[in-house]
């Protein structure tokens, strides 16, 4: 990480958010709806009432309705204007469709934006430049990169204010994360790279979990058993990582006795050069991103 990047709960205490409008709730705003409502944080009454989110289909928002009870929770199929409706008088406007819908929802609610609004987009491969673009000259706007373990509130959550954002308002975008995790400030210019790490990480760690479970049924465990070892076995090291406070390569020491059976079993994998090829995923996820950038621009 380069010196400007900063791991930490913010530094200005936050009693309450203002009104929030979650544009796109599908997997990710879907988890962080769900963290920041369960932290207890209390969310000002706008005018349409604190919390609204939006989606395509009136199914998907009648389960956020059921699962939240005091959100207003809007449906395009339903109501076309679903997006202008959740905007007017929300503080905070945390978009969260995928990158190629960005530029249509934003041409749709730009005129409704209260002065004043702070829009933070979580999607990959959008700039802060191209959104400010498509905005009322002057609007706050952030990038933030979070990931889905937000859901249970163990996110890590990379923040990068735009141009012009005041100090007061990077606070409460990263007091609001801050109720789903830790939070990351950076540059912007390193976001991609953030996200190729955290962004993406859960999805490298449950394709370990389901190649260890293949492997278990190979060696001759049930398709139940297998599952119970391979995922009981990530969960458990998970939190010993976290509640053990020693660190991962002190905690893979501890497992692997010279000369044993942990041992022989970590020689094969490094054979496939395994730090080799993360670094090429890693890689490979940012390339990408920059693609998307410049597809997205
Ligand atoms: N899934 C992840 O782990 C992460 C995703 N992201 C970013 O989050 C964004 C969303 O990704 P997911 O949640 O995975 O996608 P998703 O497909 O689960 O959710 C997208 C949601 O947007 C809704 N939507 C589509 N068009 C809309 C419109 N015009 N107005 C309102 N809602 C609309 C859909 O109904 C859906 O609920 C992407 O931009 C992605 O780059 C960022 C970090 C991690
Ligand atoms: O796969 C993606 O593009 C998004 C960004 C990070 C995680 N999911």
């Amino acid at each position: 990480m380069t010196d400007a990047t900063t791991a930490s709960a913010s530094t200005t205490p936050i009693t309450g958010l203002p009104a929030l409008a979650f544009l796109g709730v599908g997997s990710m705003n879907g988890a962080i709806l769900d963290g920041v409502i369960a932290s207890g944080l209390p969310v000002a009454d706008g005018a349409e009432g604190g919390i609204r989110t939006t989606n395509r289909s009136a199914a998907r928002a009648d389960a956020i309705a059921a699962r939240h009870p005091g959100v207003r929770a809007l449906a395009g199929e339903r109501d076309p204007e679903a997006n202008r409706h959740a905007v007017a008088g929300a503080g905070i406007v945390l978009l969260g469709v995928k990158p190629y819908q960005v530029a249509d929802v934003l041409a749709q609610v730009r005129d409704v934006l209260a002065p004043g609004t702070i829009v933070v987009s979580i999607a990959s491969g959008v700039t802060i430049a191209s959104i400010a673009a498509a905005l009322p000259e002057g609007t706050a706007v952030l990038r933030v990169m979070p990931n889905t373990p937000a859901s249970v509130g163990a996110g890590v959550t990379g923040l990068a204010a735009g141009p012009g954002v005041t100090g007061a308002q990077r606070a409460l975008v990263h007091a609001l994360f801050d109720t789903v995790g830790v939070v990351v400030e950076l540059d912007e210019a390193r976001i991609d790279e953030l996200s190729a790490v955290s962004g993406s990480g859960p999805a490298y760690l449950f394709a370990f979990v389901e190649e260890l479970e293949q492997a278990a049924q190979r060696i001759g465990f049930s398709a139940e058993d297998a599952r119970v070892l391979a995922d009981q076995t990530v969960i458990g090291a998970a939190r010993l990582l976290a509640e053990s406070g020693r660190t991962a390569e002190e905690l893979r020491t501890a497992v692997t006795s010279p000369g044993g059976t942990t041992q022989e079993a970590l020689a094969v994998l490094a054979r496939g050069g395994r730090v080799e090829n993360m670094t090429e995923a890693l890689q490979a996820a940012v390339d990408r991103a920059h693609e998307m950038a410049r597809e997205n621009a």
